[in-house]
């Protein structure tokens, strides 16, 4: 399957500050029980009909309760995107909490800011691992 075959997924690395960002959001899913436990970028699924950018603003009000403000997206290596799993590609933006303070409110069951050396301090789902290291290297500051 090409990444353009993939079914989209748009998602946000929330960080504390745009300019200079110390540190990031994690999110650790509750649902479905195949990734319950595992840890991931807040986000979901493009619906028909919507915009990425329309869907990640929606996913982030349903799932954490907050409105935000996008950054610059995190552009990968397969077309622009990020393959995650054999049947889905990702979108990512950076993106900062404009609005309300960020909960586990649906799929997810707890939430950590993780400062740069804490990133791999928490189980990241396998397709998340190399972005994960890709804001490492590059986006977040000591
Ligand atoms: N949201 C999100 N999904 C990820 C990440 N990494 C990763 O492999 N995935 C996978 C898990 C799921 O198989 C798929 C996204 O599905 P989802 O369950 O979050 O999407 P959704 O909220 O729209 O779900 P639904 O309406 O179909 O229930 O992508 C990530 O960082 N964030």
């Amino acid at each position: 399957m090409t990444a353009m075959e993939r079914k989209l997924v748009v998602a946000a690395a929330l960080v504390d500050d745009l300019g200079a960002p110390t540190a990031l959001l994690a999110a650790r899913r509750s649902r479905p029980a195949e990734l319950a436990g595992m840890w991931e970028f807040p986000g979901g699924k493009v619906d028909p009909g919507e915009t990425p950018v329309e869907a990640l603003h929606r996913e982030l009000s349903e799932e954490l309760g907050v409105e935000v403000e996008l950054g610059d997206e995190v552009v990968g290596p397969d077309d622009g995107a990020w393959v995650i799993t054999d049947r889905h590609v990702m979108r990512l933006w950076v993106a900062r909490v404009t609005g309300g303070e960020p909960q586990p409110l649906v799929e997810h069951d707890e939430l950590r800011w993780l400062r740069r050396g804490e990133l791999m301090d928490v189980p990241w789902l396998t397709g998340d691992v190399r972005i994960v290291e890709h804001l490492r290297a590059g986006v977040l500051a000591d």
